[in-house]
């Protein structure tokens, strides 16, 4: 069993801040007397994660997955609760350990504006103290996999999107650190760049063992890269297993599309667990969107010959945005 890099027990963070009441008055006496509020942004967080894992932080909007990925990285000091990773203290910021991860805001650019990608990496090769040679070896490699070769000495401020996020990657890599922290990598890339990323990503895990901590709102991204999903709602873990099973978890139906030579004859009363979700009907042909029961499978391609001539038969898993809506929405798992 590879070692957990990350540990945490009873994570805890509260945010304590003043209520501002509306109004110019009210702002004033504010002055004096202040309303404190806190707000618990994670509660009781056990989380372990192993070398080499590729984890998805899902959740809503506020459920505490960016103020996890800020204490893993040492951004933010828990309130409570105790978190290792790599075998420090986050919070500490200490040197030796700033050196073996990376965070990666997609809501915030670490680049500096005015300057060219090559120049924040002569910053970085200083800071980390980084043979040349090395770091040389390193940017080849990795702007080969990004494919941005030419865009290292373009200024910041004059790249497209998708083009900064691939320069942020390859800045936030070079010291060839062993966790990546990721929040909303892809967010407003279009599918091009958000494919492009992804694929990035996926290899950097596979051939240099990069343990990948994510949090994303798209699905597509948690499909294709995560292998293991940990839900939060209201900072508490609801689930931490594969996405196959959180899938069956939440949307424990599969959906069957069948297809008829012509015309088919649907009795109103269908087997127990078997659901019409839609019907196209036609005399040269006709399709049923069906939402079946795991169990109730069977029963349904026993029926169906006596409906009319099966010409296709289509089994599917719930839709994976259908569930990460309803995950969303607050249904949990
Ligand atoms: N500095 C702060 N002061 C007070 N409350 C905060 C602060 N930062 C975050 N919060 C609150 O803590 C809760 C968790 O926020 P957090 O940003 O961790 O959620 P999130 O899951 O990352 O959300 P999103 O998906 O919208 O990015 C929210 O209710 C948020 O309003």
């Amino acid at each position: 069993m590879p070692q957990p890099v990350i540990s945490t027990r009873a994570l805890r963070k509260e945010y304590r801040y003043h209520r501002q009441q509306p109004g110019l008055l009210a702002a004033v006496r504010g002055l004096v007397h202040r309303t404190r509020e806190t707000r618990v942004a994670v509660e009781s967080l056990d989380l372990t994660i192993h070398e080499g894992e590729f984890v998805g932080l899902l959740g809503r909007n506020g459920a505490g997955k960016t103020t996890t990925l800020k204490m893993l990285s040492g951004l933010l000091r828990p309130t409570s609760g105790t978190v290792s990773v790599l075998g420090h203290e986050p919070a500490r910021r200490r040197y030796d350990f700033l050196r073996r991860i990376a965070v990666v805001l997609g809501q915030k650019s670490m680049l500096w504006w005015d300057v060219s990608t090559s120049d924040s990496l002569r910053l970085h090769q200083a800071m980390y103290d980084l043979p040349r040679t090395r770091l040389d070896a390193t940017v080849d490699e990795l702007a080969d996999l990004l494919q941005l070769r030419d865009l290292l000495d373009i200024p910041v401020r004059k790249l497209s999107l998708g083009e900064r996020m691939k320069c942020e990657l390859l800045v936030a890599l070079v010291h060839e650190p062993d966790v990546l922290f990721l929040d909303e990598p892809t967010i407003g890339l279009d599918v091009v760049s958000k494919a492009a990323v992804r694929e990035f990503l996926a290899a950097l895990n596979a051939t240099r063992g990069t343990t990948i901590i994510l949090t994303s709102h798209d699905m597509d991204d948690v499909a294709e890269l995560c292998r293991r999903v940990i839900l939060v709602d209201h900072g508490r873990l609801q689930y931490d297993g594969d996405l196959p099973d959180l899938v069956r978890t939440i949307r424990p139906h599969k959906r069957v599309m069948l297809t008829f030579a012509a015309s088919a004859h649907v009795p109103a009363l269908l087997p127990p667990g078997v659901r019409l979700v839609d019907a196209d009907d036609s005399p040269t042909g006709s399709r049923l969107d069906l939402e079946v029961e795991r169990e109730a499978a069977q029963r349904l391609l026993a029926a169906a010959p006596g409906w009319g001539e099966v010409v296709d038969i289509e089994v599917r898993d719930a839709d994976i945005d259908d569930v990460m809506r309803a995950v969303l929405a607050g249904e949990g798992a």
